[in-house]
């Protein structure tokens, strides 16, 4: 196979057509697979293929929803987008388990973002000092008018300072901004208030005649996904008593338990990347679901459970004068407005599901979402243990696979109601319901 040029130029079935004859050796179902997905309505296909380059179909993920969250005294359902079966059968059932005990709470400790221009100057530190003091008021002045309409909303840039960094790197510091940007992630925002930023550096580097060396040389200018600024608290309690027996487990039993298992995430890395992939579930098909980016806050969540060296679980869980008490603090730089959130129709949709909460609501929902999706996990864990309920839910998947007919599978769904199913003995069942 030779390398492809102008592929971007071609039209999207002239790149279906290379695929299939260059990757698929021409095979016809594989041109029907692809195109069986596109939607009938050609403006919303236009308009999927418009999100991103070189698309040549649509990738379903199933959009579920979670109802029965009591958070902060409101009730609420919450649209998840995920894949991975189980999901959101346990964010339904950790909503319906503190649905009766008082439900979530959630307070929003910060919502400021950062963003950094990286620059290099290899003169004495005290002349990158005298000309920070020379051009900090024009840097700010030449943002009014990026910043109007973000100020007018009560956002904006919020701090500028310069940091030396010559420690870490030889000759490397930053223009170290915070922004509020309300209801948008603010990405786009405040990359361009950086760049902006830039510009006008480079123009005072050019006026300023204290430096010995060259000028300083700016390397990029980019916001960061790392926002231990912009975190959100949340939290379940109640009487131990009140927890109840769970599957044989007293109440007591299990807050003892659970507390331990949350307490080895916190010390153990290896646990705490499972335990936190837990959490991100619930976060995740949370933040797919009303557009947002996940791969931003993937990022910032894993180097918040890193802050002090050490990977560790991100939720916290203590008995108290017999109250057990399940918390979290989450980084979550969401957007109600902005990226996909208006323009997919489905994003469109949660938004209305959720009631069209701002950026700081979403950020109390989400962060429900994934202390609930924990809550459910280790609750299965410390009791019954994961497949039991996971496989139960993973069961018509499996059956799928192993080709049974809908008659089958309702047998089958019948005889594996209560015992957990593997690929071999599902196939062993299904053999012998065809003999
Ligand atoms: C799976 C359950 C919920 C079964 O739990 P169950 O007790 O067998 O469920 P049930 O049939 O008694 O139903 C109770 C409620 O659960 C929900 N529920 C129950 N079934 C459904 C369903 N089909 N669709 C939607 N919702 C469902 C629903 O709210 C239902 O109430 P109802 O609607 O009847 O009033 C439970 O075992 C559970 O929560 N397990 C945890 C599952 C989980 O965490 N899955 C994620 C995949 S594993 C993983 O990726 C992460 C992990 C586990 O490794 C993280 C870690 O290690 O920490
Ligand atoms: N490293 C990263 O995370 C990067 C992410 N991105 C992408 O950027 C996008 C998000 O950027 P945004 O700037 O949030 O979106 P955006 O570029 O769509 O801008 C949102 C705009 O909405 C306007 N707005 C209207 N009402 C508002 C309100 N109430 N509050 C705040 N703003 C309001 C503002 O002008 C704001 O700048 C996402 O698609 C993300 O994937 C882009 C570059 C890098």
């Amino acid at each position: 196979m030779q390398p492809v040029t102008g592929f971007s130029k071609l039209s999207k079935s002239q790149k279906i057509d290379w695929l299939v004859s260059n990757h698929l050796n021409d095979d016809a179902t594989a041109k029907q697979t692809l195109t069986q997905y596109w939607n009938e309505d050609q403006k919303l296909q236009d308009l999927h293929d418009g999100f991103s380059e070189n698309t040549v179909t649509n990738y379903y993920f199933p959009f579920g929803l979670a109802p029965n969250f009591l958070i902060d005294g409101d009730l609420i359902t919450i649209p998840m987008a995920i894949e991975e079966s189980s999901v959101v059968a346990a964010a339904s059932k950790a909503a319906k388990f503190w649905l009766d005990r008082g439900g979530f709470k959630t307070q929003i400790k910060g919502t400021k973002k950062v963003g950094q221009v990286h620059l290099m100057y290899h003169g004495l530190s005290s002349e990158m000092d005298a000309f920070y003091a020379f051009a900090k008021a024009e840097l700010l002045q030449s943002l009014e008018q990026i910043n109007a309409s973000m100020k007018k909303r009560g956002g904006g840039i919020q701090s500028l300072e310069l940091v030396n960094k010559t420690k870490s790197l030889d000759g490397y510091y930053q223009l170290h901004a915070t922004f509020e940007t309300k209801d948008a992630m603010g990405a786009n925002f405040i990359n361009t208030t950086l760049e902006q930023l830039a510009n006008t550096l480079r123009l005072k580097a050019s006026e300023f005649k204290g430096f010995s060396s060259d000028a300083p040389e700016v390397i990029m200018s980019i916001l960061s996904n790392y926002v231990p600024e912009c975190v959100v608290n949340v939290s379940v309690s109640c009487k131990i008593d009140e927890i109840g027996t769970i599957n044989g487990v007293t109440g007591a039993e299990f807050a003892t338990k659970f507390v331990r298992a949350v307490d080895i995430a916190t010390v153990e890395p290896f646990r705490a990347v499972t335990h936190n992939k837990g959490i991100m579930n619930g976060i995740d098909a949370v933040v797919i679901a009303t557009g947002n980016d996940f791969r931003a806050v993937e990022a910032g969540v894993h180097a918040y459970a890193s802050r002090d060296g050490q990977y560790r679980s991100l939720t916290r869980a203590r008995i108290e004068n017999d109250t057990f008490i399940f918390e979290a603090d989450f980084p979550l730089a969401l957007g109600t407005v902005g990226g996909l959130t208006s323009l997919h129709p489905l994003s469109k949709l949660a938004l209305q599901i959720l009631d069209n909460p701002n950026a700081e609501d979403l950020m109390k929902i989400t962060a429900v979402a994934g202390l609930a999706q924990n809550f459910a996990a280790l609750h299965s864990l410390v009791t019954t243990g994961i497949q039991a309920g996971h496989m139960k839910m993973h069961l018509a998947n499996m059956l799928e696979q192993i080709g049974a007919n809908d008659t089958e599978k309702e047998s089958l769904r019948k005889e594996y109601s209560d015992k957990t199913p593997s690929f071999s003995s599902l196939r062993e069942s299904l053999d012998l319901l065809r003999k």
